[in-house]
């Protein structure tokens, strides 16, 4: 995942559903370059609360991410009210096997999807990863041991 997030380009919107305490999101955030907005939604306000305190803790990377209360079906839709556009990449982490549900809400109109060729859209789950990508990124999401070089500051 930080490897194909590390080729993006600044200044987009990533969704990630399912922030849990926000360690993948931070890692997101560490990894893309500043001018990028992490969106992440998390049904289980105990998980929200503990993720924005962890993100408030943890230096001013973190202020790319922003934790959205809520059911993925209540909060996809009012992307497209908001008018926010679109999002260049989206990692599904909620766990489960609602990734088909959930690409077919993104791709109905809820948002759109950026599906450009350094931006995979990804389903990663207890190890598992299906990816819409170029042949290297999946080469990159299948290999589970790689470092991340995280930028700082
Ligand atoms: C595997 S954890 C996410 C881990 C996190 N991405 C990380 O790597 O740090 C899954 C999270 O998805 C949340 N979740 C489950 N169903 C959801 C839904 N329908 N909408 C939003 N969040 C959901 C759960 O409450 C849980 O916190």
């Amino acid at each position: 995942m930080t490897a194909a997030i590390r080729g993006a380009p600044t200044g987009g919107q990533v969704l990630e559903i399912g922030t849990y305490c926000g360690q993948s999101a931070l890692r997101m955030a560490l990894c893309l370059g500043p001018g990028t907005r992490i969106h992440s939604l998390e049904a289980d306000p105990v998980h929200m609360v503990v993720a924005r305190n962890m993100l408030a803790a943890s230096g001013k990377a973190a202020a790319a991410v922003q934790v959205w209360t809520g059911h993925r079906k209540d909060l996809l839709p009012r992307w497209r009210q908001r008018e926010c556009g679109s999002f260049a990449a989206v990692f599904m982490d909620q766990r489960g096997s609602r990734y088909d549900e959930d690409l077919e809400l993104l791709e109905s109109g809820a948002c759109s999807v950026q599906a450009q060729s350094s931006w995979p859209i990804t389903s990663w789950s207890q190890g598992s990863v299906s990816a819409v990508a170029p042949p290297a990124l999946l080469q990159c999401f299948e290999s589970k041991s790689l470092p991340c070089p995280m930028r700082t500051g």
